[in-house]
């Protein structure tokens, strides 16, 4: 079994690289099922588990897909005509693949998806998906787990969004880029990987408006085209850095972590007296000797991203006093703490709120992970822990994070990945 291995105590110094973004890059290779024209290429790719279940996705589609590991590069080429669905053995494995659907429909009139399901954090329908889907004009019905859609032609539509759901947000997206006329979708999700999923699309030849807003408005085209365009860095894994940093009194550069994605975490760790600077190449972060208390809420972007919930709780739990904890993306996303109670962390949940009683004085044990950033968190927490701590369950951490042990162990911590035949 595979198994991190970290021995608390060490400060964090250094630079560290960030990635190409999971999130964006996800959408970005639906995206490139859509041109009819030229191959695509998309530099700064992330080494993911994700980003390989997404490749097998589209593969399966008929879309030639080359991924070079090494310089982080994918070459796509769908100018061969595709096929429509996309199996369960794959989308099973990631929530993410269903933004195939939106593109799959606008390029063939026709889109068989399996259900993504639900997942550990949280139960996770798609009904927002499907209901944007019909108002641009297809027919959507469920059938032995696959979600099947049709339609003559898409046309433009006026769509309100219950929730800002970012999965909706991009499937409606990729299927207005090719309907007839104007679609203008309110209360839309305003994430950076929504900029990024608009930036290509654009790029191929879309007209797309208002990303980044809560209104998006696209005029329709009627084909798109192959491009070069480069993947986003990860917010996300820039966030869990700059918390290492902030909760070993490290004092580390994020190199090319762009402030602006992050300012929720950013104002959150400077209030508990974390010190912040952008720097010309980075963001750099240096931990006090204590970490003040804070209250924190996740919200959809611009409020605090649940998927740095789990990892900034570290810092709660550390700190001189009680912190408030309030989730409200996900209903289940406090299962990192309940593994946390045997590394001494000591709190009470009460509906989506965990109140953490700090300071933690976190002692090594052996944990295992239950997604994707309860895995960092539990990694974060024993970067700061007496003793020696052991993660396993690393297939949620590889969803998300390249080489996540080497590059702390290049800021100095003592961590190391075995692989323990038992
Ligand atoms: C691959 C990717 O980019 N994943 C991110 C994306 O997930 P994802 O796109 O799945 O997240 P959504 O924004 O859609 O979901 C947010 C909330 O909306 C609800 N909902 C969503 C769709 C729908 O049709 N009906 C509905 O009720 C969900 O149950 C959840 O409670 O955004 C989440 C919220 O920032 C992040 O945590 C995920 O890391
Ligand atoms: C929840 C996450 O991803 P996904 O939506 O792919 O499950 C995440 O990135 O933290």
């Amino acid at each position: 079994m595979e198994k991190i291995v970290v021995r608390g105590g060490k400060q964090l110094h250094g630079e560290v690289e960030i990635e190409g973004a999971k999130n964006a890059v996800l959408p970005l290779l639906a995206a490139t099922i859509l041109p009819i024209e030229g191959r695509t290429k998309l530099l700064n790719v992330p080494v993911l588990s994700d980003v390989y279940t997404m490749n097998n996705v589209i593969r399966y589609l008929n879309v030639t897909i080359g991924f070079d590991e090494e310089e982080k590069i994918i070459e796509v080429d769908a100018t061969r005509p595709l096929t429509h669905i996309a199996p369960f053995k794959y989308v099973s494995k990631m929530r993410a693949s269903i933004v195939v659907l939106g593109p799959l429909l606008a390029r063939l009139g026709k889109a068989k998806v399996a259900l993504p399901g639900g997942c550990a954090i949280g139960s996770r329908p798609i009904d927002l998906h499907l209901k944007g889907l019909e108002a641009l004009g297809a027919t959507v019905h469920q059938e032995e787990g696959y979600i099947e859609a049709t339609c003559n032609e898409l046309k433009g539509a006026n769509i309100y969004l219950d929730f800002p759901s970012v999965g909706a947000t991009q499937n409606i997206m990729m299927a207005a880029v090719l309907a007839k006329g104007k679609t203008v979708i309110e209360n839309v999700a305003q994430e950076p990987e929504i900029e990024d999923l608009a930036n290509l699309l654009n790029a191929m030849g879309a007209k797309i408006s208002g990303a980044g807003t809560e209104i998006i408005t696209i005029e329709g085209v009627s084909k798109l085209h192959g491009v070069e365009y480069q993947v986003m860095q990860d917010r996300i894994e820039a966030g869990t850095f700059m918390v290492a940093a902030a909760i070993t009194q490290g004092n580390v550069l994020i190199k090319d972590a762009i402030a602006n994605h992050n300012l929720p975490l950013i104002a959150k760790l400077e209030e508990m007296g974390v010190q912040i600077s952008k720097e010309e190449n980075g963001i750099r972060v240096i931990g006090p000797e204590k970490l003040k208390p804070v209250n924190m809420k996740t919200m959809p972007h611009p409020g605090f991203p649940t998927d740095m919930q789990p990892q900034f709780s570290i810092a709660q739990l550390l700190s001189d006093g009680i912190c408030e904890l309030t989730e409200t993306v996900f209903e289940n996303r406090f299962m990192h703490l309940e593994e946390l109670r045997r590394m001494n962390a000591n709190f009470k949940i009460k509906g989506n709120t965990a109140m953490l009683f700090g300071p933690t004085k976190f002692s090594g044990s052996e944990v295992a992970a239950t997604d994707l950033r309860a895995a960092a968190a539990l990694v974060l927490a024993g970067l700061t822990a007496e003793n020696v701590t052991t993660v396993t369950q690393l297939n949620y951490l590889d969803r998300g994070y390249y080489h996540f042990h080497k590059k702390l162990a290049i800021l100095g911590a003592n961590i190391k990945r075995i692989n323990d035949i038992e």
